[in-house]
């Protein structure tokens, strides 16, 4: 539905009629434009300078009424006079109660209303008309599998099926709740005359993915006009944005920031944000990003661990380890990790114990006391072999860390099938570059930790009781 809307028009407007529908709404314009930067039109629109400007000095920048913001409570509020609206997120339950629920199904439905086709359907509001001016953006949910498997030993390539595969659940959730009501049965589901696909809903997906922002005082949503602002990070920042009493979304230049006439006003999408989730959200990268920050590696418990099924079944953290780089030092966090290298001889039991309706559930315990496993590392460090664990986990790690590099060299030198567009082919080769320098300088602080646990008293100790010379295998 989507795509015939662009392709046919009713669901494009050119971004230079923006300031009618901005100005009609009540939007107010403070020494800025938005539209494309001339040299830089494949960024698309941005918010760009009229004239002289200086932080500190000027008021907003933009202030956009609180009715238009695109999150759950207006949503809700809309909702109240939108029959259709009402339906759909009673129809969805839970999901229409996340922000993520509520907008993306709102916007499927504004797409739905703007369609031709389709009569006596939702009521008209001033969003209805702005998601015409949203593009399309190339996340790399829509690359192709030959451009997804360029991305293999990146930590981007399980995130995109990831995302893929639950952005199908979704879309299942939303056709099964739906698909008994008249009109969404009709323009929606029905063979011959209803309109969605699962394209559609990635591409609803990608709107909301890559204009979505944690606006304080307003919390996650879409603030309009404001997400036409493009990124910068760090001092390159131009702009902040926030609410003000009335709720009011605002966009500020930075105190002290000086902006030429033409100059861009960026703001920051999160500069804690790594190369990975920045291309998976946004579909690109700052040409100034020089490591790829943070990763996250998923991590298995080897299967001749007796303990396997058990630990797999009372863990509840992420099963993996994420690396990050800190004031120019790498290091790795875990919760998983420690569920990993503990056994019964460490002191890890289970349980099993029966539920009041005759269910069977595994309890686990460390020492005698029932175990949380989020909180599995603060009750390790209390004990005088931590550094034995420590050591266990530092060797394990080195050798994931060193199996995602060896995949990723594998990848060097791959080969461009004439097919692979240029964003896909140039945002996978940085990462791949960016991860494995990561993961290089990831090895060096393993060893290094390695090398010092080695010489603690606590592994020299289990040396000894393990057996003198004899080698042990901390694996
Ligand atoms: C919130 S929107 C910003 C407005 C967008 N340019 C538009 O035309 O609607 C985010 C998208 O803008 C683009 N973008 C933002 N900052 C960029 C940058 N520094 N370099 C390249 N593209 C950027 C990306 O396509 C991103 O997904």
């Amino acid at each position: 539905m989507i795509r015939r809307g662009r392709t046919e028009g009713w669901l494009k407007q050119p971004i230079d009629t923006l300031p009618r529908w901005a100005i009609f709404h009540g939007v107010a314009f403070n020494g800025v434009k938005i539209g494309p930067l001339p040299g830089f039109e494949e960024r698309g629109s941005t918010v760009i300078a009229d004239h002289d400007l200086e932080g500190g000095k000027v008021e907003p920048l933009l202030t956009i009424p609180k009715e238009l913001i695109i999150s759950r409570q207006n949503i809700e509020l809309l909702a109240k006079a939108d029959r259709h609206l009402r339906e759909l997120l009673e129809a969805i339950g839970d999901f229409g109660r996340t922000t993520r629920g509520a907008v993306l199904t709102f916007l499927l439905l504004q797409a739905t209303i703007c369609c031709p086709e389709t009569h006596d359907v939702g009521v008209l509001n001033p969003l209805t008309e702005y998601i015409k001016f949203l593009p399309d953006e190339l996340l790399p949910t829509f690359w192709t599998e030959e451009e997804q498997d360029l991305l293999t030993g990146t930590t981007l390539k399980p995130a995109v099926r990831a995302k893929l595969n639950s952005l199908l659940r979704e879309f299942e959730t939303l056709r099964t709740a739906t698909e008994s009501i008249e009109w969404c049965a009709k323009y929606w589901w029905d063979e011959d005359t209803g309109m969605v696909t699962f394209e559609d809903w990635m591409r609803i997906d990608a709107m909301y993915r890559s204009r979505a922002l944690e606006f304080p005082g307003a919390g996650d949503c879409m603030m309009p006009c404001v997400d036409m602002a493009n990124h910068a990070s760090g001092d390159a920042t131009a702009a902040l944005y926030e609410t003000d009493d009335d709720g009011n979304g605002l966009l500020l230049l930075r105190e002290g920031k000086k902006i030429a006439p033409g100059g861009e006003i960026t703001i920051t999408y999160g500069d804690e944000k790594g190369a990975c989730e920045n291309i998976f959200s946004y579909g690109f990268l700052e040409d100034t990003v020089a490591s790829a920050k943070v990763m996250f590696l998923d991590l298995d418990i080897p299967s001749d661990d007796p303990l396997r099924p058990a630990k797999i079944y009372v863990s509840t953290v992420a099963p993996g380890f994420r690396i990050f780089e800190k004031d120019g030092h790498v290091d790795w966090e875990s919760d998983f990790i420690w569920l990993v290298v503990i056994n019964e001889e460490d002191g890890l039991d289970f349980k099993v114990r029966q539920t009041i309706d005759g269910k069977r559930e595994i309890q686990a315990f460390w020492k005698e006391r029932e175990l949380d496993t989020t909180k599995l590392r603060e009750y390790l460090q209390e004990d005088p072999a931590w550094d034995v664990f420590q050591l266990r986990a530092t060797v394990l790690l080195q050798q994931r860390v060193e199996t995602q590099i060896d995949t990723l060299q594998e990848m060097q030198g791959a080969k461009r099938e004439f097919s692979i567009r240029d964003v896909p082919w140039i945002l996978a080769e940085r990462l791949r570059k960016l991860e494995l320098e990561l993961l290089v300088s990831a090895v060096s602080t393993l060893e290094h930790q390695k090398s010092s646990l080695v010489e603690s008293e606590a592994v020299q100790r289990y040396l000894g009781l393990a057996g003198g010379d004899e080698e042990v295998d901390f694996s």
